[in-house]
Protein backbone atom coordinates (compact mmCIF):
# COMPACT_ATOMS: atom_id res chain seq x y z
CA UNK A 1 0.00 0.00 0.00
CA UNK A 2 1.34 3.51 -0.92
CA UNK A 3 -0.50 5.40 1.72
CA UNK A 4 -2.07 4.10 4.20
CA UNK A 5 -4.77 5.98 7.19
CA UNK A 6 -6.17 4.76 10.38
CA UNK A 7 -8.99 6.87 12.12
CA UNK A 8 -6.90 9.83 10.95
CA UNK A 9 -8.53 13.00 12.37
CA UNK A 10 -6.77 16.64 11.41
CA UNK A 11 -7.83 19.91 13.58
CA UNK A 12 -6.67 23.79 12.42
CA UNK A 13 -5.26 25.55 15.39
CA UNK A 14 -6.19 22.53 17.74
CA UNK A 15 -5.34 24.32 20.41
CA UNK A 16 -7.33 27.94 20.54
CA UNK A 17 -11.08 29.08 20.08
CA UNK A 18 -10.75 29.08 16.81
CA UNK A 19 -9.97 24.91 16.36
CA UNK A 20 -11.59 24.17 12.87
CA UNK A 21 -11.73 20.27 12.59
CA UNK A 22 -10.93 19.85 8.63
CA UNK A 23 -10.85 16.01 8.39
CA UNK A 24 -12.87 13.48 11.04
CA UNK A 25 -12.31 9.46 11.14
CA UNK A 26 -10.72 9.04 7.64
CA UNK A 27 -9.41 5.20 6.65
CA UNK A 28 -7.92 5.09 3.80
CA UNK A 29 -5.98 2.47 1.95
CA UNK A 30 -4.27 3.88 -1.90
CA UNK A 31 -2.48 1.51 -3.49
CA UNK A 32 0.97 1.35 -5.01
CA UNK A 33 1.10 2.30 -9.07
CA UNK A 34 -2.29 2.97 -8.80
CA UNK A 35 -3.83 6.09 -10.37
CA UNK A 36 -6.36 7.73 -7.68
CA UNK A 37 -9.20 10.86 -7.73
CA UNK A 38 -10.15 12.88 -4.38
CA UNK A 39 -12.93 15.22 -5.22
CA UNK A 40 -15.27 16.91 -2.84
CA UNK A 41 -17.57 20.16 -2.39
CA UNK A 42 -15.09 22.83 -1.26
CA UNK A 43 -14.35 22.67 2.18
CA UNK A 44 -14.91 19.67 2.10
CA UNK A 45 -11.31 18.57 3.35
CA UNK A 46 -9.02 17.50 0.12
CA UNK A 47 -6.16 19.87 0.56
CA UNK A 48 -5.69 19.27 4.14
CA UNK A 49 -5.92 15.63 3.09
CA UNK A 50 -3.05 16.17 0.29
CA UNK A 51 -1.03 17.58 3.16
CA UNK A 52 -1.13 14.23 5.52
CA UNK A 53 0.37 12.48 2.58
CA UNK A 54 4.35 13.96 2.80
CA UNK A 55 3.98 15.00 6.36
CA UNK A 56 3.46 19.21 5.85
CA UNK A 57 0.45 18.24 8.49
CA UNK A 58 0.34 15.65 10.91
CA UNK A 59 -2.50 14.19 12.39
CA UNK A 60 -4.42 15.15 15.11
CA UNK A 61 -5.93 11.93 15.71
CA UNK A 62 -5.03 8.42 14.15
CA UNK A 63 -2.04 7.14 12.14
CA UNK A 64 -0.89 7.81 8.47
CA UNK A 65 1.24 5.40 6.95
CA UNK A 66 2.93 6.47 3.51
CA UNK A 67 5.37 3.41 1.95
CA UNK A 68 7.64 2.90 4.63
CA UNK A 69 7.41 6.20 7.12
CA UNK A 70 4.78 6.04 9.77
CA UNK A 71 3.14 9.02 11.75
CA UNK A 72 1.12 8.55 14.57
CA UNK A 73 -0.69 11.58 16.32
CA UNK A 74 0.98 12.51 19.62
CA UNK A 75 4.39 11.09 18.75
CA UNK A 76 7.77 12.64 17.68
CA UNK A 77 7.32 12.00 14.15
CA UNK A 78 10.49 10.62 12.04
CA UNK A 79 12.64 11.95 9.68
CA UNK A 80 10.10 13.57 6.87
CA UNK A 81 12.67 14.65 4.72
CA UNK A 82 13.30 11.63 2.94
CA UNK A 83 9.63 11.52 2.39
CA UNK A 84 9.22 14.51 1.07
CA UNK A 85 11.64 13.00 -1.58
CA UNK A 86 9.42 10.24 -2.01
CA UNK A 87 6.20 12.27 -2.38
CA UNK A 88 6.22 14.80 -4.36
CA UNK A 89 3.69 17.54 -3.88
CA UNK A 90 2.39 19.93 -7.00
CA UNK A 91 0.14 22.70 -5.29
CA UNK A 92 -2.13 24.54 -7.39
CA UNK A 93 -1.09 26.74 -10.03
CA UNK A 94 2.76 25.26 -9.68
CA UNK A 95 4.30 27.57 -12.01
CA UNK A 96 3.93 30.26 -9.41
CA UNK A 97 6.87 28.32 -7.67
CA UNK A 98 9.12 28.93 -10.10
CA UNK A 99 11.77 31.41 -9.42
CA UNK A 100 15.26 30.74 -11.11
CA UNK A 101 16.35 32.60 -14.67
CA UNK A 102 16.69 28.92 -16.39
CA UNK A 103 13.98 26.20 -16.27
CA UNK A 104 17.02 23.82 -15.78
CA UNK A 105 17.98 25.71 -12.91
CA UNK A 106 14.51 25.84 -11.65
CA UNK A 107 14.35 22.16 -12.41
CA UNK A 108 18.46 21.35 -10.47
CA UNK A 109 17.33 23.02 -7.59
CA UNK A 110 15.51 19.94 -5.59
CA UNK A 111 18.28 17.77 -6.51
CA UNK A 112 20.84 19.66 -5.85
CA UNK A 113 19.22 20.55 -2.73
CA UNK A 114 18.84 16.55 -1.95
CA UNK A 115 22.48 16.08 -2.08
CA UNK A 116 22.44 15.22 -5.92
CA UNK A 117 25.76 16.09 -8.06
CA UNK A 118 25.24 18.76 -10.67
CA UNK A 119 25.37 16.30 -13.48
CA UNK A 120 22.78 13.91 -12.14
CA UNK A 121 20.54 16.85 -10.94
CA UNK A 122 20.69 17.94 -14.76
CA UNK A 123 20.67 14.42 -15.82
CA UNK A 124 17.26 13.99 -13.88
CA UNK A 125 16.30 16.90 -15.46
CA UNK A 126 16.50 16.08 -18.65
CA UNK A 127 14.81 12.84 -17.89
CA UNK A 128 11.43 14.89 -16.37
CA UNK A 129 10.96 17.27 -18.91
CA UNK A 130 10.89 14.64 -22.00
CA UNK A 131 8.52 12.38 -19.41
CA UNK A 132 6.71 15.88 -19.30
CA UNK A 133 6.38 16.00 -23.29
CA UNK A 134 8.89 19.21 -23.29
CA UNK A 135 11.20 20.19 -25.81
CA UNK A 136 14.75 20.39 -23.66
CA UNK A 137 15.57 23.39 -25.87
CA UNK A 138 12.92 24.92 -23.25
CA UNK A 139 15.87 24.09 -20.92
CA UNK A 140 18.04 27.66 -21.30
CA UNK A 141 14.82 29.89 -21.40
CA UNK A 142 13.32 32.23 -18.50
CA UNK A 143 10.25 30.35 -17.33
CA UNK A 144 8.14 33.24 -17.47
CA UNK A 145 8.77 33.24 -21.32
CA UNK A 146 7.01 29.69 -21.78
CA UNK A 147 2.97 29.24 -22.56
CA UNK A 148 0.99 28.73 -19.60
CA UNK A 149 0.51 24.71 -20.36
CA UNK A 150 4.14 24.80 -20.58
CA UNK A 151 5.03 26.66 -17.53
CA UNK A 152 2.32 24.14 -15.92
CA UNK A 153 4.38 21.26 -16.83
CA UNK A 154 7.83 22.58 -16.35
CA UNK A 155 6.69 23.06 -12.93
CA UNK A 156 5.49 19.49 -12.49
CA UNK A 157 8.51 18.58 -14.09
CA UNK A 158 10.67 19.98 -10.99
CA UNK A 159 8.60 17.89 -8.73
CA UNK A 160 9.50 15.02 -10.95
CA UNK A 161 13.00 15.77 -10.95
CA UNK A 162 13.17 14.44 -7.41
CA UNK A 163 12.15 10.94 -9.04
CA UNK A 164 8.77 10.27 -6.10
CA UNK A 165 7.47 7.21 -6.03
CA UNK A 166 4.21 9.45 -5.14
CA UNK A 167 2.93 12.21 -7.13
CA UNK A 168 0.15 14.23 -5.60
CA UNK A 169 -1.31 17.10 -8.01
CA UNK A 170 -3.82 19.97 -6.45
CA UNK A 171 -6.46 20.75 -9.66
CA UNK A 172 -3.09 20.48 -12.47
CA UNK A 173 -5.43 21.28 -15.23
CA UNK A 174 -7.34 24.26 -13.53
CA UNK A 175 -7.35 27.10 -16.13
CA UNK A 176 -5.48 25.25 -19.02
CA UNK A 177 -7.25 24.55 -22.76
CA UNK A 178 -9.36 21.23 -23.23
CA UNK A 179 -6.41 20.14 -25.43
CA UNK A 180 -3.68 20.84 -22.91
CA UNK A 181 -5.92 19.36 -20.20
CA UNK A 182 -6.66 15.88 -21.84
CA UNK A 183 -2.77 15.89 -22.94
CA UNK A 184 -1.64 16.49 -19.29
CA UNK A 185 -3.93 13.79 -17.65
CA UNK A 186 -2.59 11.43 -20.74
CA UNK A 187 1.04 12.25 -19.46
CA UNK A 188 0.42 11.68 -16.01
CA UNK A 189 -1.59 8.30 -16.75
CA UNK A 190 2.00 7.46 -18.87
CA UNK A 191 3.82 8.20 -15.20
CA UNK A 192 1.56 5.89 -13.61
CA UNK A 193 1.47 3.06 -16.09
CA UNK A 194 4.95 2.83 -17.63
CA UNK A 195 6.87 4.15 -14.26
CA UNK A 196 4.50 2.58 -11.47
CA UNK A 197 4.28 5.89 -9.88
CA UNK A 198 1.50 6.40 -7.90
CA UNK A 199 -0.42 9.29 -9.49
CA UNK A 200 -2.93 11.18 -6.86
CA UNK A 201 -5.18 14.01 -8.17
CA UNK A 202 -7.59 16.22 -7.04
CA UNK A 203 -10.11 17.69 -9.37
CA UNK A 204 -13.06 19.34 -9.48
CA UNK A 205 -13.72 17.75 -13.07
CA UNK A 206 -14.62 13.99 -13.00
CA UNK A 207 -14.84 13.82 -16.21
CA UNK A 208 -11.57 14.05 -17.62
CA UNK A 209 -10.50 11.42 -15.33
CA UNK A 210 -13.17 9.29 -15.42
CA UNK A 211 -11.54 7.08 -17.90
CA UNK A 212 -8.23 6.74 -16.13
CA UNK A 213 -8.34 6.81 -12.33
CA UNK A 214 -8.45 3.35 -11.05
CA UNK A 215 -9.53 4.10 -7.87
CA UNK A 216 -11.68 7.13 -6.47
CA UNK A 217 -12.04 8.92 -2.77
CA UNK A 218 -14.87 11.43 -2.21
CA UNK A 219 -14.99 13.35 0.81
CA UNK A 220 -18.03 14.79 2.79
CA UNK A 221 -17.76 17.62 4.89
CA UNK A 222 -13.92 16.37 6.57
CA UNK A 223 -15.45 12.65 6.11
CA UNK A 224 -14.58 9.76 3.51
CA UNK A 225 -17.77 9.57 1.84
CA UNK A 226 -16.63 7.11 -0.91
CA UNK A 227 -13.26 4.79 -1.70
CA UNK A 228 -13.89 2.40 -4.19
CA UNK A 229 -13.13 1.56 -8.03
CA UNK A 230 -14.51 4.04 -11.03
CA UNK A 231 -16.35 0.69 -11.93
CA UNK A 232 -17.99 1.13 -7.79
CA UNK A 233 -18.62 4.54 -8.32
CA UNK A 234 -20.73 4.36 -11.65
CA UNK A 235 -22.58 1.46 -9.87
CA UNK A 236 -23.09 4.38 -7.03
CA UNK A 237 -23.44 7.67 -8.70
CA UNK A 238 -26.18 9.06 -6.88
CA UNK A 239 -23.40 9.60 -3.97
CA UNK A 240 -21.97 11.90 -6.34
CA UNK A 241 -25.26 14.52 -5.36
CA UNK A 242 -25.05 13.25 -2.23
CA UNK A 243 -21.13 15.05 -1.80
CA UNK A 244 -22.69 18.17 -3.50
CA UNK A 245 -21.21 17.02 -6.60
CA UNK A 246 -22.35 17.32 -10.10
CA UNK A 247 -22.83 13.54 -11.75
CA UNK A 248 -20.22 13.94 -14.75
CA UNK A 249 -21.93 13.30 -18.54
CA UNK A 250 -19.79 10.67 -19.39
CA UNK A 251 -21.21 8.35 -16.17
CA UNK A 252 -24.76 9.99 -17.00
CA UNK A 253 -24.80 8.59 -20.94
CA UNK A 254 -22.93 5.23 -19.22
CA UNK A 255 -26.01 4.72 -16.58
CA UNK A 256 -28.36 5.41 -19.20
CA UNK A 257 -26.72 2.79 -21.88
CA UNK A 258 -25.80 0.07 -18.55
CA UNK A 259 -30.05 0.55 -17.76
CA UNK A 260 -31.47 0.27 -20.86
CA UNK A 261 -29.22 -3.05 -21.99
CA UNK A 262 -28.35 -4.71 -18.62
CA UNK A 263 -24.94 -3.92 -18.46
CA UNK A 264 -24.45 -2.34 -14.98
CA UNK A 265 -22.24 -5.02 -13.45
CA UNK A 266 -19.61 -4.60 -16.88
CA UNK A 267 -16.34 -1.78 -16.04
CA UNK A 268 -18.01 1.15 -17.33
CA UNK A 269 -17.10 2.66 -20.87
CA UNK A 270 -16.68 6.20 -19.68
CA UNK A 271 -15.09 7.72 -23.28
CA UNK A 272 -17.13 9.12 -25.74
CA UNK A 273 -15.40 6.55 -27.93
CA UNK A 274 -15.66 3.12 -25.95
CA UNK A 275 -19.40 4.38 -25.63
CA UNK A 276 -20.07 4.56 -29.10
CA UNK A 277 -18.46 1.78 -29.72
CA UNK A 278 -20.37 -0.45 -27.20
CA UNK A 279 -23.89 1.48 -28.37
CA UNK A 280 -23.05 -0.04 -31.89
CA UNK A 281 -22.18 -3.08 -31.01
CA UNK A 282 -25.73 -3.80 -29.48
CA UNK A 283 -28.19 -5.37 -31.59
CA UNK A 284 -30.97 -3.20 -32.25
CA UNK A 285 -29.19 -0.36 -29.73
CA UNK A 286 -30.39 2.71 -32.68
CA UNK A 287 -33.70 1.61 -32.07
CA UNK A 288 -33.92 1.60 -28.75
CA UNK A 289 -36.10 3.55 -26.71
CA UNK A 290 -34.27 6.69 -25.37
CA UNK A 291 -31.26 5.91 -26.89
CA UNK A 292 -32.23 6.63 -30.38
CA UNK A 293 -31.07 9.82 -32.52
CA UNK A 294 -28.85 10.53 -28.78
CA UNK A 295 -25.86 8.84 -30.55
CA UNK A 296 -24.19 11.99 -32.67
CA UNK A 297 -24.05 13.77 -28.85
CA UNK A 298 -21.85 11.00 -27.12
CA UNK A 299 -19.61 11.83 -30.13
N1 LIG B 1 -5.16 27.16 7.62
C1 LIG B 1 -6.41 26.90 8.02
N2 LIG B 1 -6.85 27.30 9.22
C2 LIG B 1 -8.11 27.03 9.66
N3 LIG B 1 -9.02 26.34 8.94
C3 LIG B 1 -8.63 25.90 7.71
C4 LIG B 1 -7.32 26.17 7.19
N4 LIG B 1 -7.22 25.62 5.95
C5 LIG B 1 -8.43 25.05 5.72
N5 LIG B 1 -9.26 25.23 6.76
C6 LIG B 1 -10.65 24.73 6.88
O1 LIG B 1 -10.63 23.33 6.77
C7 LIG B 1 -11.73 22.87 5.98
C8 LIG B 1 -11.20 22.06 4.80
O2 LIG B 1 -10.45 22.92 3.96
P1 LIG B 1 -9.66 22.37 2.69
O3 LIG B 1 -8.88 23.52 2.13
O4 LIG B 1 -8.91 21.15 3.06
O5 LIG B 1 -10.89 22.00 1.72
P2 LIG B 1 -10.87 21.71 0.15
O6 LIG B 1 -11.80 20.57 -0.07
O7 LIG B 1 -9.49 21.57 -0.35
O8 LIG B 1 -11.53 23.04 -0.42
P3 LIG B 1 -11.37 23.72 -1.89
O9 LIG B 1 -11.97 22.78 -2.89
O10 LIG B 1 -12.19 24.99 -1.73
O11 LIG B 1 -9.91 23.98 -2.12
C9 LIG B 1 -12.52 24.11 5.59
O12 LIG B 1 -13.58 24.27 6.50
C10 LIG B 1 -11.52 25.22 5.74
O13 LIG B 1 -12.15 26.43 6.09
Amino acid sequence: MAIQLQQVSYTYADRSLWRQTALHGINLNLPSGSMVGIAGATGSGKSTLLQLFNGILKPTEGTVSVLDVTIRAGEKSPKLLPLRRRVGLVFQFPEQQMFEETVEKDLCFGPLNFGLSLEEAKERTRKAMTDMGLDLGLLERNPFRLSGGQMRKAAIASVLAMDPDIVVLDEPTATLDPISRAELIGLLERLCREQGRTIIIVTHRMDELLPYADRWVLLKEGELAFQGSSQELAADSDILERCGLTVPQSLRYWRAVADRFGLAGEKPRLTAGSLAELIASLPGAAEGPGLAGKRDSYE
